[in-house]
């Protein structure tokens, strides 16, 4: 392929230069086509060896076919856009930089990885530290065809034979149409965002600047970075990116895989915790209260308090004498068990078991039921026993069962007792329910009952909170498909890492002999000892009672918390206290790559989520008791300066937001002017719907790519029934969406309605307004009912 000068023009300098550069591309296509009909030969070779029919060639075969297929991918997403700069450096060696490493079959390189070494001189060449590069080219692709070229003259003393061409294809390409997905940088990666692509692996990387300072992107790209060279530390136990929301994942999913990395997990905050989903934000009041530290110790209560439905008395029978545990005795019992059980709650039975029995037994002491003497006579108690079952209505349990001792010896003898009571169905009914195997949803679902959650509160939460707390639960958590929100999950989380795994099924099958099998179930772990097991006529357990016994608590809930290598933190100033913990749990042992704008936050204490995430990201070794806490992993900060997204005009609206949410902060410095001054219109409250309709009309004349409608968070005006309004009849590429829904996101052309409202909804709304304003990249519309809005975007920044 090949490009030519457009028709009718005479060929310039550059249609040249353009067409010298076009044929060393169509030679790396060529050779990338032929590395890619070998690898499809590899594949072939390995389904072969697979016929040949030996164990060993059938591993063989796996191992070879798995490498095969991900070349070929790779291979397959290196087709668009392979070849992307030259460099020319004063030894006289060119090298091109590309997508991925081409080499010739002699093993020549052809086109160097942008993360390779070599390469890294592409980026952070600059003239006054020109690294050996005379001239740095980029080369403006569209599918294979070279279209532009934009040349920067590093070392003008050393570039006697070399042409230079370009006017600033990079800044233009900054104004493209924006489709809706974030697309990859590699080709443009500027010096400062480089620095932080390839800091070192180890420790926290920390990176903070203004909107549109390629946040994102470069934490996308320093994922891509690592797998590629530290890929066996990061490719076997994993990479993760958490996100805001859901939007926001769905925009930048596209970026890895055409990079190349399709390993890493991508995951919203909402998102994290397996089997549930996060679909609501809270309004801020809530938000501040789920998703405080103090929520730690209100859990933890929760989790020790008496579990609904479970039963206030405990009542058995041993040679004659029922033995009861009253309300008080229990609660003391329940409370020790938990002071052991943080971490092991669902694992806890036998631990519980063991301590009832104990309690029963010194009852059964206490109430004078062993005997005195061994072999006195018995009969008199015997009486007695049949009284009290008759009168308690135990009578009909089990009338020839194994608990009427046959000497006085077994009466009184504490392994007799036991071996008894255990084996009663009124001990394994009684233990399932009060030590029930609960799930995380069923625990917070509970404390939307008040009465439970002001217990719980003790002193972390005063009523007020307290109460505020239990309605929402009780609206959104009742009914057979309850709503989450995006803290909701976090708090589920520490439930989780609170009550510990559901009990695993024994290695050995259990039979009916071992002493917690009751009614074919282990009350311990809740399995089920064979599936043909029958109950015996005389048992009462219905098939329902049984297989509510039986139930595992691994129906939606999380098994095992998957722990990762990296972990990437983009919008990290909005992550709160809990939110951190719950990111905590899945790094271990990892490090980190966070990303954040301070001055975006919506977060009130961001003092308490600093110390939060100080803790997530020192791991939670430290705290084990007598061990020396770790040393602080090594922490590095960067800062990225320039704007790549907004206009200079747009910038300046931002700023304007920006002095007012944080008299004083630096706005990141904007390179690229439209001339399209931001449209700010005072419209009456009444009109704004149709306001904000006739500027998307407007809009989309303007521009080709998305355009977003950002409106204040859902209250009585904003709901989801405005939204679907606003956005009747517009085609697809006009989105309507809350402000918090708008974080990390852009659009060609954005619409902010009611900035007044949006300002005062929270403590941070002015900073959740700078959000709002700094999305659009080419055109900005602000429609309010207060004149003095259109003072203040208007007026000098
Ligand atoms: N070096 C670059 N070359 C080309 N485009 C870039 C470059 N750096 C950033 N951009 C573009 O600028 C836009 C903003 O980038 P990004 O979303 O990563 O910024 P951010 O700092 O995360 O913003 P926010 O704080 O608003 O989330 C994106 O369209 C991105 O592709």
């Amino acid at each position: 392929m090949s490009s030519s000068p457009v028709a009718g023009r005479p060929a310039t300098v550059k249609d040249s230069e353009i067409a010298a550069e076009q044929r060393r591309v169509d030679e790396a296509y060529a050779r990338l086509e032929e590395m890619r009909a070998e690898a499809q030969a590899m594949i072939k070779e390995g389904y072969r060896q697979a016929l040949a029919g030996t164990k060993g060639s059938l591993v063989d075969r796996d191992a070879m076919v798995h490498q095969a297929a991900l070349r070929a991918q790779a291979l397959d997403v290196a087709d668009d856009g392979l070849v992307f700069g030259r460099l020319d450096l004063a030894t006289g060696e060119t090298r091109y930089v590309g997508r991925i490493g081409v080499r010739t079959r002699e093993h020549e390189s052809m086109v160097i990885d942008w993360r390779a070494p070599a390469a890294e001189a592409f980026y952070r060449a600059t003239p006054e530290d020109p690294r050996g590069v005379v001239r740095r080219r980029v080369l403006h692709t569209r599918g294979h065809a070279v279209v532009d070229l934009e040349d920067d003259l590093l070392d003008p003393s050393a570039a006697d034979s070399l042409t230079i061409v370009g006017d600033g294809a990079f800044i233009a390409s900054l104004a493209r149409t924006r489709e809706g997905a974030m697309r990859d940088i590699v080709a443009t990666i500027q010096r400062e965002q480089d620095e932080v692509i390839r800091a070192p692996a180890d420790g926290t990387v920390l990176v903070r600047g203004a909107p549109g300072t390629g946040k994102t992107a470069v934490a996308l790209h320093r994922v891509a970075y690592l797998l590629f060279r530290h890929r066996r530390r990061f490719g076997s136990r994993g990479v993760l990116v958490v996100g805001p929301n859901r939007r926001f994942t769905a925009y930048i999913e596209r970026v890895l895989p055409s990079l190349g990395e399709g390993s890493a997990a991508l995951r919203s905050l909402g998102d994290l915790v397996d089997g549930v989903s996060a679909t609501v934000h809270d309004p801020p009041d809530l938000a501040r209260l789920k998703g405080s530290g103090a929520m730690v110790a209100v859990l933890r209560r929760a989790i020790a308090d008496q579990p609904p439905g479970a039963p206030d008395e405990l009542r058995v029978v041993h040679a004659g004498v029922v033995v009861r545990l009253g309300r008080p005795q229990l609660d003391k019992i329940r409370a020790a068990l938990h002071r052991r059980s943080v971490g092991s709650v669902n694992t806890a039975r036998r631990r519980v078991a063991d301590a009832l029995l104990d309690a029963l037994w010194e009852r059964y002491v206490d109430t004078g039921g062993t005997e005195p003497e061994p072999g006195a006579p018995v009969q008199g108690e015997l009486a007695l026993w049949e009284g009290l079952l008759a009168d308690s209505g135990l009578a009909a349990l089990d009338p020839d069962g194994p608990e009427r001792p046959s000497s006085a010896a077994d009466r009184s003898s504490r392994e007799s007792f036991v071996k008894n009571v255990r084996g009663q169905r009124a001990f394994a009914d009684f233990l399932t329910a009060w030590w029930p195997i609960r799930r995380p949803l069923d625990v917070l679902h509970s404390l939307g009952e008040r009465a439970r959650l002001r217990r719980a509160a003790g002193r972390d939460l005063d009523r007020p909170h307290a109460d505020l707390l239990a309605g929402a639960w009780a609206e959104t958590l009742s009914g057979p498909s309850p709503t989450l929100s995006y803290q909701d999950v976090a708090l589920l989380d520490e439930i989780d890492a609170l009550l510990g795994p559901p009990p695993r099924p024994s290695r050995k099958a259990p039979t009916e002999e071992d002493p917690y099998v009751v009614d074919g179930v282990n009350i311990l772990t809740g399995e089920a000892v064979a599936d043909d097991w029958e109950p015996e006529m005389r048992e009462l357990t219905s098939a329902v009672e049984r297989l509510e016994r039986a139930r595992r608590v691994d129906d939606e809930v999380t098994d095992t918390r998957p722990e990762y290598a990296h972990i990437v933190v983009d919008e990290a100033q909005d992550l709160s206290p809990m939110q951190w913990r719950m990111l905590g749990r899945r790094g271990r042992q990892a490090t980190w790559t966070i990303v954040e704008d301070p001055a975006q936050s919506a977060w009130e204490d961001l003092d308490e989520a600093r110390r939060a995430m100080d803790a997530a990201l020192g791991g939670s070794a430290s705290k084990r008791r007598g061990r020396k806490p770790p040393p602080r992993r090594a922490r590095h900060e960067y800062e990225l300066t320039t704007n790549y997204r907004n206009t200079t005009e747009i910038a300046a609206v931002s700023a304007r937001v920006l002095e007012l949410a944080l008299p004083g902060a630096r706005p990141a410095r904007a390179v690229r002017s439209s001339g399209e001054e931001p449209v700010i219109r005072v419209v009456p409250p009444d009109a704004l719907r149709a306001a904000a309709r006739e500027a998307v009309e407007t809009l989309l004349t303007q521009v080709e790519g998305t355009i977003g409608v950002i409106v204040p968070q859902p209250d009585g005006d904003w709901d989801e029934q405005e939204h679907k309004a606003l956005a009747e009849g517009f085609p697809e590429r006009v989105q309507v969406l809350d402000v918090l829904d708008a974080k990390g996101l852009e659009f060609d052309a954005a619409v902010i309605c009611a900035p007044e409202v949006v300002a005062t909804q929270s403590p941070r709304g002015l900073r959740v307004l700078y959000v709002a304003v700094s999305r659009a990249t080419q055109r900005l519309t602000v429609l309010t009912a207060d004149p003095t809005w259109e003072l203040v975007l208007t007026g000098p920044a």
